[in-house]
């Protein structure tokens, strides 16, 4: 694992959520994106060398909705940034932890992702991304 990628935050009002960050960081989002694939809104903010990402479920199936339904809005998830994420993914099957893809998906801000689950993992979701070169 090279570094802490991006801290994912569940937000059930997209606009408001991106306005709240801006005056807490006092920066302004460099990207949002519609991931179509995971049914969410997303928008990134750099902080020193990570980013928050904030994610909106835009359908009643997605993850994100499904996790603001069940626990309402917070920290979703830990992403790591990886410099191989297949090697990095058969690592981890190798030590046991439970993988919630068979192959890395393309993800948000030109990445390949793949999420560990969070029984795995003391209780907390896990996402590895690598740059997509
Ligand atoms: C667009 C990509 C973007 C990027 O950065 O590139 C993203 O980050 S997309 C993020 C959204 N997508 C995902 O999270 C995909 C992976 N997630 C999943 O496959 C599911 O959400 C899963 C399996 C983690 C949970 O599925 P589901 O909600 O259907 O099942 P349960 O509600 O039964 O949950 C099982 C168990 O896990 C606990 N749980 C669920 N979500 C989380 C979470 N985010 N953090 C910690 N724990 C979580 C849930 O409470 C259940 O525990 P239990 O003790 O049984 O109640
Ligand atoms: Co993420």
């Amino acid at each position: 694992m090279l570094n802490v990628e991006h801290i994912g935050i569940a937000v059930k009002d997209f606009s408001q959520a991106n306005g709240l960050y801006f005056r807490l960081l006092g920066v302004e989002p460099y990207k949002t994106e519609h991931v179509e694939s995971e049914g969410v809104n997303t928008s990134f903010f750099r902080v020193g060398g990570t980013k928050i990402e904030l994610l909106e479920g835009t359908t009643p199936d997605s993850a994100i909705s499904k996790f603001i339904e069940k626990r309402g809005e917070g920290i979703h998830h830990i992403a790591f940034e990886v410099e191989d994420i297949l090697k990095e993914m058969e690592r981890l099957k190798s030590e046991g932890f439970i993988l919630l893809n068979d192959a890395p998906k393309k993800g948000a801000d030109n990445k390949l992702v793949c999420f560990v689950h969070p029984k795995s993992a003391n209780g907390v979701l896990i996402e590895l991304t690598q740059e997509i070169r």
